[in-house]
């Protein structure tokens, strides 16, 4: 009760005198920058005297039983009525400009269906009226005669489908409403007439409504009729436009009702259409505001029936009464129950100051994190945030924030549909529906606001697309994007980064592949397993530093699983020479290295590919195995035929007998079986790498040497010749490549396991050489069981 009676007493103070308000009250009153936002009920309101119904909202402060339908009708009877009045002044009508006609035309008879945007388009507009009027103030102080507060009022009325907005900004004269809503000079609205012109369907794109905007108009998108009463600071008088849809003129006349009198701004009036009434809802209009308008930087109110609990007394049974005043003993306690008291009122529904226009200074983190769960719809906080300003060339304000996890969906990262950055002009929520315009795809997971004050209000995506100003937003908003990541990476806490990586990494890989002009920033946030360290994953940057002295190149390998990597006989020498290499392991991993080329103006070596150059070339004795070993290399070339491009002598072999490389050009074994697993039908191309195949053999090998004993003396020996064979299927499988026909392989197995238990082809002594240790064939058996070819688990 304290309330109300509190309330009625400060509106009826204010009732007699908002209109005498001392012209030279101190700004602060009037000032925006003065709102103390959310004390509805202490604040001086002329809205309550201008209406009709102003007797009803103080009643409805005093009583509650306040009926809301009356406040309305009354409300709108007179605004009806008003022109009719005998007294008033009559009403002019003016033809629209042609221009305005097509445009009336075409929005009435549209079946756009993203009608919603009016709300947003008329809030922005009345923002504007207050901006202007806020900025010409500066210099112009007595604009400010009506001390009234900047803000945005809406009221809803859904029993009559009726939508009222009123601002308190520069309003217009009457002239200003024949230019401003009977012509159309320049703007969003002229942009759209001429896309209009130019669409091939010249009887009306309606998607182009959504494209461009229709500022003002856009109220005929749901309305019937709409009034337009304002009140410039520059005119004495207050003039009511009137427009109908389906209309080639409109009317505009003075306002002669004292009540419907503004002492400053513009009140528009929307009788929506028999569909659209559903517009006319306080919860629906809370929501639109929120949704498009929740920073536009006026308060934004709306009118809302609101509700509180007392205790009332009972009535109490008169038979029971008496029995009462008849038992002396009976304490008289009268009975009480609960009701809930109904009134309506004003709420303020917007931040009128958005986190991000304020000083990061003053913002803590947990004002972030708030503010990105509730922007986001997340439950936990994100791994990191940004904010910051830029500004020269293009100005905008952000935040960024770095999520703590990916979203669910296999797809995402390729075809990332997502509402991540919520796009703001001049703090009106534009769109959050972005095709890769304000961030790659690889950055897609990066969440956001970003207000700009330099792009058009009704900007769509082919001015987004095509905007210089989008452009350099987009690169500035990278570049933050990376800082932000790179802050996570150089945290103390490594948990965090390895959070990251495992929800992100796959991103910046597909970075690498996809961006070029940001390598230098995605190369040091990646991280690999190594021959090294196969628990924790390293950054290029730990690599570089462990590279031993006269290392040149980056070595890796590439492989389904951390397991089959350092198994690989590709790994031998490279491990005795105590080098480090990368685990490849994750599918895009190889593409992504490749795509980087280097690191630190080292290169990035597959050790996998033919030509392996590990800085310890011995010319001299190079040249002696290849004159004790070069016939045996064209001896096996000439039994594997196409299979291999060549047979060579290796440098990177110890204890395996031979490696299947890869050609310099050609694809790895793990390309072949990622290309493989893709491409249908394409055996082409998958011939052709097959070709590429480097045959190598390890010359210290004691098959090796069997063989090259076996060449020398009978190269026509069958089970020489099919030792070569199975060699190869070795290699194949030991490599890393799948056997063409693993059926046959294993025939061959069994059989050369057969003629070695019958000891009929490998005696010691048997093959005569200068020195090499007799063939083991336990080795050939050692190295067949071992490659995994399975999918994988990729770290273990
Ligand atoms: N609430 C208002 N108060 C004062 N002037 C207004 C108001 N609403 C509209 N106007 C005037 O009417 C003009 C036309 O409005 P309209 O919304 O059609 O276009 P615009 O706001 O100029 O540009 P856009 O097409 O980008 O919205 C505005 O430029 C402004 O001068």
């Amino acid at each position: 009760m304290h309330r109300l009676s509190r309330r009625s007493v400060s509106a009826v103070l204010r009732y007699g005198g908002v209109h005498r308000r001392n012209a030279a009250a101190p700004l602060s009153c009037s000032s925006p920058l003065s709102h103390s936002v959310g004390e509805n009920d202490n604040k001086t309101r002329w809205y309550s005297a201008l209406s009709s119904e102003k007797s009803d909202t103080i009643q409805s402060t005093i009583q509650p039983n306040f009926k809301r339908d009356l406040f309305f009708s009354k409300r709108y009877e007179s605004t009806a009525a008003a022109s009719d009045a005998s007294n008033s002044p009559p009403a002019e009508t003016y033809e629209y400009q042609a221009e305005v006609s097509r445009l009336m035309d075409l929005i009435v008879n549209s079946l756009y269906s993203n009608k919603e945007v009016f709300l947003r388009e008329l809030i922005s507009n009345a923002s504007d009226a207050l901006d202007k009027l806020r900025f010409l103030s500066v210099t112009e102080p007595e604009l400010l005669k009506d001390a009234v507060d900047f803000d945005i009022r809406i009221q809803a009325d859904k029993d009559n489908g009726i939508i009222t907005l009123t601002d308190t900004g520069i309003g217009m004269t009457r002239q200003e409403l024949v230019d401003c809503l009977g012509t159309i000079a320049q703007s969003g609205t002229a942009k759209f007439l001429k896309a209009l012109k130019d669409s091939k369907d010249a009887g009306g794109d309606s998607n182009l409504i959504g494209q461009f905007g229709v500022g003002f108009y856009s109220a005929f998108l749901v309305s019937d009729r709409v009034t337009v009463s304002s009140k410039s600071p520059k005119s004495d008088k207050q003039y009511v436009w009137e427009g109908e849809a389906n209309a080639s003129s409109y009317t505009i006349r003075e306002e002669t009702d004292p009540e419907k009198l503004l002492p400053r701004g513009t009140r528009l009036t929307l009788y929506l259409k028999r569909d659209d009434k559903g517009f006319a809802h306080p919860e629906r209009i809370e929501k639109l505001v929120k949704n498009y308008s929740q920073f536009v930087s006026f308060p934004i109110y709306t009118w809302k029936e609101k509700g509180y609990t007392k205790e009332v007394e009972v009535d109490e049974d008169p038979a029971e009464a008496k029995k009462d005043e008849q038992d002396e003993k009976t304490e008289k306690k009268k009975k009480t129950k609960t009701v809930v008291e109904r009134y309506w009122d004003w709420e303020l529904i917007n931040e009128t100051q958005p986190i991000w226009l304020r000083n990061p200074k003053e913002v803590s983190k947990e004002d972030y994190n708030e503010f990105y769960r509730k922007t986001f719809n997340e439950y936990l906080d994100p791994l990191a945030s940004s904010h910051f300003t830029t500004e020269g060339e293009v100005e905008f304000r952000s935040i960024l924030y770095v999520p703590a996890i990916a979203p669910s969906g296999k797809d995402d990262i390729i075809n990332p549909k997502t509402k991540n950055i919520r796009l703001y002009v001049k703090r009106v929520f534009i769109s959050d529906d972005f095709d890769g315009e304000l961030f790659p795809r690889y950055l897609s997971f990066v969440k956001g606001v970003v207000d700009s004050n330099d792009l058009p209000l009704n900007v769509s995506r082919e001015i987004l697309q095509e905007s210089r100003i989008v452009r350099i937003m987009r690169k500035r908003l990278v570049r933050k994007a990376f800082d932000m990541i790179l802050g996570i990476s150089m945290s103390e806490n490594r948990e965090d980064y390895e959070k990251f990586w495992e929800n992100f990494g796959k991103h910046l890989k597909l970075g690498c592949i996809e961006d070029r002009e940001n390598h230098k920033r995605i190369a040091p946030l990646l991280r690999f397993f190594s021959s090294q360290s196969e628990e924790e994953m390293i950054s290029l940057d730990e690599y570089v530093e462990n590279m031993k002295p006269d290392q040149k190149d980056i070595y890796y390998i590439a492989s389904d699983s951390v397991t089959s990597a350092k198994n690989t006989p590709f790994l031998e020498r490279l491990l005795e020479k105590d080098l480090e290499v990368l685990f490849l392991v994750d599918p895009i991993d190889e593409v992504a290295i490749q795509n980087l080329k280097s690191y630190k103006e080292k290169n990035f070596v597959d050790i996998s590919k033919e030509d392996l150059d590990l800085g310890d070339k011995n010319e001299e004795k190079e040249k002696e195995i290849k004159q004790e070993f070069g016939q045996s290399c064209d001896w096996i070339k000439k039994r594997l035929g196409d299979k291999v491009a060549s047979v060579q002598i290796s440098n990177r072999l110890s204890s395996s007998p031979c490696v299947l490389a890869s050609g310099k050009f050609g694809w790895s074994a793990n390309m072949e079986r990622l290309m493989k697993s893709q491409t249908i039908g394409d055996t082409a191309s998958l011939e052709f790498m097959r070709s590429r195949r480097v045959f190598e053999i390890n010359p210290d090998h004691p098959i090796i040497m069997n063989l090259n004993a076996a060449c020398k003396t009978n190269p026509d020996d069958q089970d020489a010749l099919r030792a070569i064979d199975l060699l190869y299927d070795a290699a194949l499988v030991s490599s890393g490549f799948t056997p063409e026909n693993p059926a046959q392989l294993g025939g061959k197995i069994y059989e050369m396991m057969g003629m070695a238990l019958s000891g009929k082809w490998s005696t010691p002594g048997e093959v005569q050489s200068s020195g090499p240790k007799p063939f083991a064939p336990e080795t050939v058996e050692a190295e067949v069981v071992e490659p995994a070819v399975a999918e994988p688990d990729n770290r273990k």
